[in-house]
Formats: C-alpha cells, structure tokens, sequence
C-alpha cells in the first residue's frame, strides 16, 4: 500500500474559503489551493491530486456552474482522474445533478459543515482507492493469443484517425480498449471523454453532445460547450451506442457527416475535431438490424471493428487477472499476500465468468476482504461447487445457443441466490442493472 499523504487540491477563487478548507483538510493529506482554473494545467504538473474540491463559479458575477463544469471535464479526462467534490455557493440542485452526471462523486454547499467536508474528502479518497485503478491506464492483462493479438490490433489502429467500434458483453474491457486506441494515437496529448450514451435523457441529449446557447431553453442561463466541443482535440468514447434511440442516431450522424456541430440557440455551426470510439454489448444481429440501429450511422462508426471475447473464450488469461487483482487489493486493504487452494484454483479457472473480468475483479476483491485462512477458498470468491462452468474441451468453440444457455442458468442461479434482488443479482453477476434488465428480457426470465 502506498504511504504517500493524499493530494488535495483545492480550485476556489475565494482566498479565505480556500484558506479554511486547507486548514480543516490538512489532516487528510497534502493540501494546494488555486485560484484560478487556467492554471489548472500549470497546477498539474506538480502531480495529479487524489481529490479535488472544485469550486463551480469564478468569475464574479456568474452562478451558472459553467466554468466549474468545463474544469470537471478536463479533470475526468486525464489519465488518472481524481476524485472531484463539487462545491458552491448556490444550492443549486440541476447543478449538483449535472456535476454527478459528469462524474463528480460528492456535492458540498457554501458555507460548509466542517464534519460532512470532511466527511466528503474521506469518502472520496476511499472512492478513488476503489476506482481508480479501472481508469488508470492500468493495462489489459492476459497473455492468451486473443489478447496478444488485441493489442498488436490496437497498436496499428491506435495511430490512425479511423472511427473505431468495440464489440463484446458486459465488463470484457471494451472501455479499457478504447483508452488504449487513444493512448497508442496521436491525439493521447488530448482529452478522452467517455460518454454514457445509454443513460443521457432523450430531452437533453443534443445539448449534452453539442451545447446550447443561453437562453435556447428555460433552464440556459449561460453558453454551455457539449461533450463534441469538451473533447476537441481528442477522443470522444460514446459508450453503449447501441442504446441510443433512433430519433437521436440521425443527430449523431449528421454530427459525424458534416464533421460540425450547431450547439442549440446557435444561428452557426461549429467544426469539430474528435476521433469517435463507440461501443456496444449488443450482439451482431441486432445491431446489424436496421430497426435497431441505423445502417448508415453504423457505416461511420464502425470503419474498425474491434471484438473483444468474452473470458470464457480465453481462459489462459484467468490465472494472471487472478494473480493481478489479488495482489492489486491485498495492498489496497494492507491484507497478507496469499495464494488460492489449488482446487479453487482449478474451480476458478473453468468458472464460467458470465460478467467476464469486471465480475473476476469484484470476486478477487471480495475473496481479500473476507478470507480468514491462510489460503482463498471458493467461497471466499462467491463460487461454489457446481456453479456454472465452461467445459474444458469447448471452451473456444462453444456454440453462441450453449452461451445463451449458460448465461441463463448464470442469471437464474444468481437471481435464486439473492431472492430475487435485482441489485444484488446485478453484482453477483458483474453486470449493471440496466445490462441484467435486458438480459431478463432477452431470456423471458
Ligand atoms: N484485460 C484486462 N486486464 C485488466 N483488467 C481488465 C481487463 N479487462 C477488463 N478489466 C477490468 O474489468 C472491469 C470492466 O472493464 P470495462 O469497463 O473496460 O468493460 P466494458 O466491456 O466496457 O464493460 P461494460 O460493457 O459493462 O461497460 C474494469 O474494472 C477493468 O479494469
């Protein structure tokens, strides 16, 4: 475990704000303050911060959050991005909604509870153990002949400008892939911007991908860049495209066609400079169904297409996820270094992996925090005898209507063991809520 004192930055125009925030937080680590988020960049060479409490107005006179905003994107994008607490002066609750739908992990109004800030800084500091190594650039693990020539794929993608499609199920490592086209590009200097396609609300999609002027709607009371604008220079990663409605497919595509965007209220368009990277859980045949995704939206997010296979189909890779996640949060909980009882070992590596590595990553982990003997026992992971696995002698070429069986019984077998709760199920699974809705459906479960 590292014994470096946490950074904290604080970004707070505000000299006496700041000052009394860095005299409450100094226990909790390295304190900085600055004033001014222009020199954000300058700031960050002195290394990343672990937690940022970012102030969401500078300039004297505006309340709208737009510039607090605009820095939140730019602290997501980099390459380890810290924990952001969201603060201002103005309880403003649309504010606090779109700073946690950018990614900031806590909202604090001015003037603050001294308990609940630091209260909030613990807990993201706790956040940030947690998440961060899924979107540190880590690497993909595995040394299988599918991940060796994955990588060997991305290492020539990665320089090109070609839009790139990754396919694959749920927690396959379609995101870490794409980070990897960005690093391995020439645009890696620049912002890589995930966006949740599934999840942003039809009303405001198009002013969350392209902007609005103030005034276009009610509610802008200032300009406001979208995510096309914020990612300039960079990667725009359009996660789960295969749930975006048809209504918003042909804005997406007359984006991509006209290569600019008209934020709304704006009588001009603007250019836009991204390289698109989208990716989907959706199988082929659907995605390749016009009903579902239109074929020429298609036509130009998938000039490469990247498939990523489920971990079932690469099972020489489980030994080494296993050996990394272990160590990985042995040292984030200060646990001893142990190794697996070689028949778990054995149960471990035929398990079926239905949530495939995000699933592995959540047992490793749960197998740390809970093992009380000196070596991991199944249990530890959540298995059990008998939980579904892949048949040695199949397990590459295991036809999709045997996968189906198997994810089905996976999902019934989880949904018996929690009683039905789908948000255990969900993470028993490895799986988001949403994704185990939709197999549901798929299944008539
Ligand atoms: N090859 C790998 N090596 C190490 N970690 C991996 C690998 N593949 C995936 N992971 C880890 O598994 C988790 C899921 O990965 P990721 O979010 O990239 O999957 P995904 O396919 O985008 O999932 P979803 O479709 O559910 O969004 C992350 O914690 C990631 O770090």
């Amino acid at each position: 475990m590292s014994c470096n004192p946490a950074q904290i930055l604080i970004l707070d125009d505000d000299a006496d704000v700041a000052y009394a925030a860095k005299l409450l937080l100094r226990r909790a680590g390295q304190v900085r303050t600055l004033a001014d988020p222009r020199q954000l960049a300058r700031c960050l060479q002195d290394g990343d911060p672990d937690v940022v409490l970012l102030d969401f107005n500078f300039t004297p006179g505006r309340t709208d959050g737009a510039e607090g905003l605009r820095v939140l994107d730019q602290l997501q994008a980099l390459p380890r991005p810290p924990a952001v607490i969201a603060m201002t002066a103005y309880a403003d609750v649309p504010l606090a909604v779109a700073a946690m739908k950018r990614g900031a992990c806590d909202f604090i109004t001015k003037p603050w509870d001294n308990v609940r800030l630091v209260a909030a800084v613990d807990g993201a500091l706790a956040r940030r153990a947690t998440v961060a190594p899924q979107v540190a650039g880590e690497g993909l693990k595995g040394s299988s002949a599918a991940m060796r020539s994955l990588r060997a794929f991305i290492a020539s993608v990665g320089p090109t400008e070609a839009n790139v499609m990754v396919l694959g199920e749920n927690g396959v490592g379609k995101e870490l892939v794409a980070r990897a086209i960005h690093q391995a590009s020439r645009r890696a200097g620049g912002n890589f911007l995930p966006v949740d396609m599934g999840s942003l609300p039809e009303a405001t999609l198009e002013s969350e991908l392209f902007g609005h002027r103030k005034g276009s709607f009610t509610d802008a009371r200032n300009d406001r860049a979208g995510r096309f604008q914020s990612a300039s220079g960079g990667t725009l990663f359009l996660d789960e495209i295969g749930n975006l409605p048809l209504a918003a497919q042909s804005k997406l595509l007359t984006a991509l066609e006209r290569r600019e965007v008209t934020p709304l209220g704006a009588d001009r368009p603007e250019t836009i400079d991204v390289r698109i990277v989208s990716a989907t859980n959706l199988d082929e045949a659907r995605l390749y169904d016009p009903a579902v995704f239109r074929p020429d939206l298609l036509f130009r997010l998938n000039t490469i297409v990247i498939r990523v296979p489920p971990l079932r189909e690469r099972a020489g890779d489980i030994p080494e996820l296993l050996r990394h996640y272990l160590v990985h949060y042995e040292a984030q909980y200060g646990k001893q270094a142990r190794t697996v009882a070689p028949a778990a070992f054995d149960a471990l590596c035929a398990h079926c992996w239905t949530g495939n590595v995000r699933s592995l990553r959540h047992a490793c982990e749960r197998a740390v925090i809970l093992s009380e003997s000196d070596m991991y026992s199944l249990a530890d992971f959540g298995l059990h005898a008998g939980s579904p696995t892949v048949p040695a002698s199949a397990s590459s070429a295991i036809d999709a209507r045997k996968l189906d069986e198997l994810e089905r019984d996976a999902i019934a077998a989880a949904l018996e063991q929690v009683k039905g709760n789908i948000s255990r199920a969900s993470s028993l699974l490895g799986i988001s809520r949403a994704a185990l809705y939709r197999k549901l459906d798929k299944h008539g479960l």
